[in-house]
């Protein structure tokens, strides 16, 4: 499929949050043509989509179904492709943003846009770089030439389901490392906590139909180090606040925005239970969400685990 090679394509940028108005922004800067959707800003969806070469979805996980499903309806010309930043899973369906979007629209080109991706850095203009994955490598190369800037470096790849599961997970371990951090055990905790997660992530990942090589990338183990290393991260800040004492409630109410974690934990959980698939950090994490653990409990438990190598031989 041919691209427009448009000096100034027009996006439309479904969601206003904190990542829409940055990945807005970030296209602005390169001269493209913005319509921004959101419930917020009160436009319909008909009019933000009209004339669209690209549509980017940025609303949270609770609201991806709800919106394909309205964009169904409205209808986009075929060759248009869909370009999904979300980062969960429906707690419904248990399906990825992208299932959702390619199930709605099977015969468009679906791209997933994800990285260490601090979207307050990004709206202060400090370097980044994300990955732009799809099953159709000239969408990723269209999403990569409409994106890339000196503020932002965009890789392609051809595993979406990696990338975007490297993008969800990490949510997870983020909220372990804000209670690592919360409760002061140190960077050997810290360090053998994250290198561990990276082993989770691919082990459930790959089940899911990811790359193993995926998760070492930016999408996997470089948005995990960025997530569980910075204040900035909401889903951190859930960890930390926890570690501290604070009720889940109290600590989402001042957040006042999404941290997709609490929710992508409950599914996971309910994947990997229905997979039979080990994945001792995230259940800690779920416990620990779900009131049956207190944070030094949930350290206690993973350091008193059975014994075993590293790596089992079919790992990597
Ligand atoms: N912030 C960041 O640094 C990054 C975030 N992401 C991911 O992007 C996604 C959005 O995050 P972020 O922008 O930060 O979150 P915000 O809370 O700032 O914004 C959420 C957006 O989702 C929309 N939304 C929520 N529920 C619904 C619904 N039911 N129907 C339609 N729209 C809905 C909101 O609409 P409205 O405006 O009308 O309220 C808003 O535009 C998340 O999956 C997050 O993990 C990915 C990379 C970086
Ligand atoms: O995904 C992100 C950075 O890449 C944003 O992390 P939080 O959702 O935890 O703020």
């Amino acid at each position: 499929m041919e691209f427009p090679d448009k000096e100034q394509a027009t996006l439309t940028v479904l969601g206003a949050g904190a990542w829409g108005s940055a990945l807005a922004e970030l296209a602005g800067h390169n001269g493209h043509k913005i319509n921004l959707w959101s419930r917020r800003l009160g436009n319909t969806l008909e009019e933000a989509v009209e004339g669209a070469d690209l549509i980017v979805s940025a609303i949270s996980m609770k609201g991806v179904a709800a919106t394909a499903g309205k964009l169904q309806e409205i209808g986009i010309p075929d060759h248009v492709p869909i370009v999904t930043a979300t980062k969960g899973l429906d707690a419904e369906s248990t399906r990825t943003p992208s299932q959702i979007w390619h199930e709605d629209f099977p015969d468009h080109p679906i791209v997933v846009l994800s990285g260490p991706n601090l979207s307050a850095e990004i709206e202060r203009h400090l370097p980044a770089a994300t990955v732009v994955a799809s099953a159709d490598m000239a969408a990723a190369e269209f999403a990569q030439k409409l994106f890339a800037s000196s503020l932002l470096r965009v890789y392609t790849s051809n595993d979406p389901m990696g990338t975007e599961l490297g993008g969800t997970l990490k949510n997870v371990i983020a909220i372990a490392s804000g209670v690592c951090d919360g409760l002061e055990l140190g960077i050997n905790a810290k360090s053998a906590l994250l290198t561990r997660a990276l082993t989770e992530m691919i082990r459930i990942g790959t089940h899911l139909g990811g790359q193993t090589e995926t998760f070492f990338g930016l999408s996997g183990l470089g948005d995990m180090l960025a997530t569980c290393n910075s204040a900035l991260s909401r889903n951190y800040r859930v960890g930390y606040g926890l570690a501290k004492g604070k009720t889940l409630e109290v600590i989402l109410q001042e957040l006042g925005s999404t941290a997709e974690g609490v929710n992508t934990t409950n599914v996971l959980i309910a994947i990997a239970n229905r997979e039979k698939i080990p994945v001792p950090i995230s259940e800690e994490v779920y416990r620990l969400l779900n009131n049956e653990i207190n944070p030094q409990e949930a350290v206690e438990a993973l350091m008193e685990r059975d014994l075993k190598p590293e790596f089992h031989e079919q790992e990597f």
